[in-house]
């Protein structure tokens, strides 16, 4: 008993810990980070399912704030050993303004470091995206590339280019003294397409082929490999560099790490359909049902009618240009510098981790009916 009293002692700050990524965060470290004494969980909206996390041995501490609030972060930052940064505006829709994506994934990166810096924490992990490298703007394919491939990583959309920066001066935050006098030590894991339970561009995919009679169309070649990976390995990885990031901070401070796991190569939709398929539904044709050219005009209509609708309300369907450039690049990864430097191995593997989405996406089937 007074050992693992002892033991538990740590404090971990999740941001973005309510989101579909931070929600499987938090309860992967409750499940495996035994050393956890309390678990700060700051977001925006918070979920009414942190309720039932408080009656466990572990001190869970849900903070409603605003990453672009300095004060606010530096008071929930206040006290922890290691931060998990994963609050962002996910939003290549245009939902939300580029002034906003910019300043809740640049201003807020910046003032978790800040609070890191002031306040004395050592450890921070940021999450980046795949975004960061590409696919780039010329929709040059990334063919199963690793943390070294050269690439040309050139953004002009306001959610990678915020990823890009924000990432940047996380790895550049590397190295400096916090309070107290110790090197802040910083690394950023990039997933690929995460997908998994709670993915809400799945159900909406899923919804959509309900309205459409049980239907999709296939509008990207069968070819274009997509990178995806699960989002149970990805909170995994979260875990375990929150972990190996303080035994070995020379070989892992700054350093970058793309998530993978065993998901097979697809394309978007293909892979998709190993989801949708056993709940149903059927895509249709073997090669896109459309021309290239005619996608294209169909994604620049609605960019036209989303400016046009603005003041009246919010278009924002699936298809835009960048979406369609995003969908219809190659962007694999296939590495093991996760393995090499602090011992990943896929918690999940690709059979569980199909199971486990079906399974969630039949019981939101039933529950709608
Ligand atoms: N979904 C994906 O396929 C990928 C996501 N990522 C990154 O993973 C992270 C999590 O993404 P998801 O879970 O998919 O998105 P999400 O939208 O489900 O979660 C983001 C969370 O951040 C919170 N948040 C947003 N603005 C905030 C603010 N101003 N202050 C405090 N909290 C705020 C939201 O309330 C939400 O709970 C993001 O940083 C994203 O860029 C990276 C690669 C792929
Ligand atoms: C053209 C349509 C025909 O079916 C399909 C449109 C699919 C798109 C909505 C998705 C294709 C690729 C996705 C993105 C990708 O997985 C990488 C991402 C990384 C992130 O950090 C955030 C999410 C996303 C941008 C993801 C968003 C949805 C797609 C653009």
């Amino acid at each position: 008993m007074a050992d693992s009293a002892q033991a538990q002692k740590l404090v971990y700050l999740v941001t973005g810990g309510c989101g579909f990524l931070g929600e499987h965060v938090v309860r992967m470290l409750l499940q495996q980070e035994p050393r956890l004494r309390e678990l700060r969980i700051f977001d925006l909206h918070l979920g009414p399912w942190l309720e039932e996390l408080k009656t466990g041995p572990v001190q869970v501490t849900a903070i409603q704030g605003d990453v672009t609030q300095a004060h606010e972060v530096a008071a929930a930052v206040a006290g922890a050993h290691v931060v998990i940064h994963t609050a962002g505006l996910v939003d290549v829709f245009g939902r939300a303004s580029p002034e906003t994506i910019h300043e809740v994934n640049v201003q807020g990166t910046k003032n978790v470091i800040e609070a890191c810096v002031q306040t004395g924490t050592q450890f921070l992990v940021y999450t980046s995206s795949m975004e960061v490298v590409g696919p780039n703007i010329k929709g040059h394919p990334f063919y199963r590339g690793n943390e070294d491939t050269p690439y040309e990583a050139v953004h002009r959309h306001p959610y990678p280019s915020s990823k890009a920066r924000a990432e940047q001066l996380v790895l550049e935050a590397n190295g400096r003294k916090v309070r107290g006098g110790l090197p802040l030590v910083t690394c950023a894991l990039r997933p690929t397409g995460i997908y998994g339970e709670g993915h809400q561009i799945m159900r909406d995919i899923y919804y959509q082929g309900l309205r459409l009679g049980g239907r999709l169309f296939r509008a990207i070649p069968a070819s274009v490999e997509h990178g995806r990976v699960y989002v149970g390995n990805v909170a995994w990885m979260h875990v375990l560099v929150a972990r190996e990031l303080q035994q070995r901070p020379a070989l892992m401070g700054g350093q970058v790490y793309f998530c993978y796991d065993k998901s097979p190569y697809k394309s978007y939709e293909d892979f998709n359909m190993e989801f949708l398929g056993p709940c149903g539904l059927r895509l249709v044709g073997t090669r896109p049902l459309l021309p290239y050219w005619l996608l294209m005009f169909l994604a620049a209509l609605n960019a036209l009618l989303q400016w046009l609708l603005r003041p009246l309300l919010l278009y924002a369907p699936l298809l835009n240009p960048y979406t369609l450039a995003m969908a219809n690049t190659t962007f694999t990864v296939s590495t093991n510098k996760a393995q090499r430097h602090f011992g990943y191995e896929p918690l999940f593997s690709w059979e569980e981790s199909r199971t486990r989405t079906i399974r969630w996406m039949q019981a939101m089937d039933s529950s709608a009916q």
